[in-house]
Order: structure tokens, then sequence, then C-alpha cells
């Protein structure tokens, strides 16, 4: 049986209430990968070009830092990565996480909350910065997603 992993970055909650449900549902040990310096409400305002997120997001070069490590990522061989779709796209703190360790020969799948915009290019950008692995397209869920539908579309990888 495959050892499972959820790791999500959720700057306001949406993405931890689907990624705690997905967790739970297919018995994966969770794990919140926290900015060392969190965001504010300043720093999430996208209408602001200079607010921290517009300025991170701007510069695909920027791996805002994360407060604490997996302590075995080893172990695991299938990982579901979660984040808020920020500019069509994963936040850069998820290109933080994926360059902090070595997925190779491991799949990792992408899930996202958003406004309403997909996944869009994401997981071909986790692809990139995770030699070795075999990174899915992934998918965006709608906040109130019901637990039985993140585990159906979780069961392909299980
Ligand atoms: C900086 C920023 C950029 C965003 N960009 C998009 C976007 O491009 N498309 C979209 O549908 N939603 C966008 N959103 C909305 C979030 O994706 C949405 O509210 C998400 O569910 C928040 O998840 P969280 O509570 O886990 O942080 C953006 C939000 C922020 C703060």
């Amino acid at each position: 049986m495959s050892k499972v992993f959820v790791a999500y970055f959720s700057a306001s909650g949406v993405t931890k209430t689907v990624a705690e449900k997905l967790a739970q549902e297919i018995k994966a040990d969770l794990f919140e990968i926290q900015p060392e310096t969190p965001y504010t409400s300043a720093d999430l305002n996208w209408q602001n070009a200079k607010s921290r997120s517009s300025v991170e997001m701007n510069d695909r070069s920027s791996r805002p830092a994360i407060r604490s490590r997996v302590a075995d990522m080893g172990a695991y061989d299938v990982v579901f990565v979660g984040f808020p779709v920020w500019w069509y796209r994963e936040p850069s703190i998820i290109d933080t996480f994926m360059e902090d360790y070595d997925f190779s020969g491991k799949t990792v799948v992408p899930f996202a909350t958003s406004g309403g915009s997909p996944i869009g290019s994401s997981g071909k950008n986790l692809e990139a910065l995770a030699p070795g692995a075999k990174v899915e397209s992934g998918k965006r869920f709608a906040a109130n997603t019901p637990g039985s539908e993140l585990a159906a579309w979780a069961a392909q990888w299980l």
C-alpha cells in the first residue's frame, strides 16, 4: 500500500478545510506549509501591485521562507500538495516547498481552491521543480466539496 501525505498552504483557511477533509478521507498524514512571516491582509491585496503577494508573484524566482520542515518526506510514495490559486498558478511558497525536498520516485498531486480559476499550469510548474517525480496536472476544488468527492478523486493514486 502506498504511504500518502497531504501538504498544504492556506492564507485564509479555504484550502485548509479541503486539505483536512482530504487527509481524513484517505487517512494521510497532514502538514501545513506555514510561511516564516505570515501573510497579513495587506500582503494579500491583489489590487495593490506593491503588496507582498503581488511582488512575490511577479518574480518567478521568489521563494518565501517556510517555518518548519517535514520530518521524513522519504517515507511517502504519494504527496498531495494543496494551495490557493494566486494569479492563475501556485503561490511562490509552494515553489519553495517543492525545492526543499527530493520528490524523485514519488507521485505529486496538486490540488487547489480559488475564486473560480482552474489550477492552470501549476502542475507543469511543480514538475519543473521536482526532478524525477511524476507530477500530475491536479485539480481545483470548490470550498464546500464533499469529502466523498475528494476521496473518489484521490483514489486513482492510492
Ligand atoms: C494574491 C491572491 C491572488 C489570487 N488570484 C486568484 C486567481 O488568479 N484566480 C482565482 O480564481 N482566485 C484567486 N484568488 C482567490 C483565492 O484563490 C481563493 O480565495 C482561495 O480559495 C483562498 O484559499 P485560502 O483560504 O486557502 O488561502 C487570489 C487570492 C489572493 C490572495
